[in-house]
């Protein structure tokens, strides 16, 4: 059976009736968890210089790709197999490798860089992409506090955006695999950990998304490609703070026998902010489902346990 295409909503970012927006997110939130983003002001020039690059960096052997293997901070390299996101796959890992780049100014958790000599125009590029996906981010988190009928500053006020934590990944999808690798996933299902994601794709299809993730058998659907769109989809604390209004929707790339690049934009909380349900999304007939807790420990038993360490 051919796999159903689905027909997201778009979300115009540049429009300047905030309420109707604030409206149309908290809609797409609550059916999909997922949405494009258009009008986003990060233009194609920035987006296809960050893939041109990303490419390059790809394209280096693999022994100098290890140099520069990811540790515990999460920034660096990350090889085929290295992740597995289905903590239930049969595989020894999801096909994809790739390259996280962490906040830029955080000292004490420095990014790891290609050598300038091997890719002069890396770094800048990578600066310059993070520094505007960041900003669009932050605008849309406003626009989901309103959603959520709260202050549009009320996440910065509670300090999840003090200073702004955001994972850039970078990633590459093989075209060819091996007969033993028949079935496995460029990503395995998964949802994202943090709060947003802003996701680009170079257009190659793979991305499916699952809406009901309790329902059997599972129900995938194609998540078409929208020239000059950011897919934002909405990640697991997200939906624990708003108490399970908004959803962190189930999501995997499968294997299109073409190679594919992507960059997901993982915007999460401050590791010291507390996350618990909000005023907002709870009542008495519907009592806050989930404990609260430090964003920074939630992520690293995540990470933790989808890296096996
Ligand atoms: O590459 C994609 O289209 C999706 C990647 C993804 O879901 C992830 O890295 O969390
Ligand atoms: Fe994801």
């Amino acid at each position: 059976m051919a796999t159903p295409s689905l027909n997201l909503p778009l979300i115009d970012l540049s429009s300047t009736d905030r309420a109707a927006t604030a409206k149309s997110i908290r809609q797409a939130c609550v059916e999909h968890g997922f949405f494009y983003l258009i009008n986003h002001g990060i233009n194609d020039f920035v987006v296809n210089s960050m893939f041109r690059e990303s490419n390059k960096l790809f394209d280096l052997p693999l022994s100098e790709k290890m140099k520069l293997e990811k540790g515990k901070t999460n920034r660096g390299y990350t090889p085929p197999y290295a992740q597995t996101l289905d903590l239930s796959s049969k595989f020894k890992g999801d096909l994809k490798e790739g390259f996280y780049i962490g906040p830029i100014k955080d000292r004490n958790s420095p990014n790891q860089w290609p050598s300038k000599e091997s890719l002069p125009a890396w770094r800048e590029t990578m600066e310059s992409y993070y520094e505007k996906t960041m900003n669009v981010g932050s605008r849309l988190i406003s626009l989901i506090a309103l959603a959520l009928n709260l202050d549009e500053n009320y996440f910065t006020k509670i300090g999840a955006l003090d200073p702004p934590k955001a994972f850039l990944r970078l990633l590459h999808y093989p075209g060819e695999i091996s007969e033993s690798d028949k079935g496995n996933y460029g990503a395995s299902a998964h949802s994202d950990y943090g709060m947003i994601t802003l996701l680009v794709t170079d257009g190659v299809p793979g991305l499916q998304i699952c809406r009901e993730k309790d329902r059997y058998p599972q129900l995938w659907e194609d998540v078409p490609h929208v020239e000059g769109a950011l897919i934002v989809n909405i990640g697991d604390l997200m939906e624990r703070w708003t108490n399970c209004t908004f959803r962190s929707t189930l999501h995997r790339v499968v294997a299109v026998g073409k190679e594919r690049y992507s960059a997901a934009f993982f915007l999460v909380p401050n590791y010291e902010c507390v996350v618990e349900c909000l005023e907002s999304c709870c009542s008495e007939t519907s009592p806050p489902r989930f404990p609260p807790i430090k964003s920074g420990d939630y992520l690293m038993e995540r990470f933790r346990r989808s890296y096996g360490y």
